[in-house]
């Protein structure tokens, strides 16, 4: 299966499916530093990224807002001093299509 990095997000329509119980259970290995937080009725995937300072941590949160408009798919953002909080889920499908999982895999590699 090709890795997640390597693939593009889709355009995800408001009639997209949400992943499945089993691509869920697939996918979230695949990002295992990830969780699944339900906020609302929404699941959502979430990782906090712990930096060293302030700066640091809006260095990322830069770096991921263009990954972000890159992909044409954002996620929600909470810098603090010294972690950034990513929250990943679609807005059109109130859930978690497999783009969420690409961006998620693909926000790792802004730390590499
Ligand atoms: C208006 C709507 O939010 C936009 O068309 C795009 C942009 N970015 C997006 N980001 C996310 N996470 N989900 C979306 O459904 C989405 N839709």
């Amino acid at each position: 299966m090709t890795a997640l990095t390597q693939m593009k997000c889709e355009a995800c329509q408001a009639d997209a499916p949400k992943v499945t119980d089993a691509e869920l259970a697939e996918l979230i290995r695949m990002i295992p530093d990830w969780g699944v937080q339900v906020r609302d009725g929404i699941m959502q995937l979430e990782r906090v990224y712990k930096f060293k300072n302030f700066k640091l941590a809006m260095a990322f949160t830069n770096k991921l807002a263009d990954l972000a408009e890159e992909e044409f798919h954002h996620p929600g953002i909470l810098t603090e001093w010294g972690k950034v909080t990513v929250t990943w889920w679609s807005h059109s499908i109130k859930g978690l299509h497999k783009n969420d999982f690409i961006m998620a895999a693909k926000t790792d590699q802004l730390l590499d």
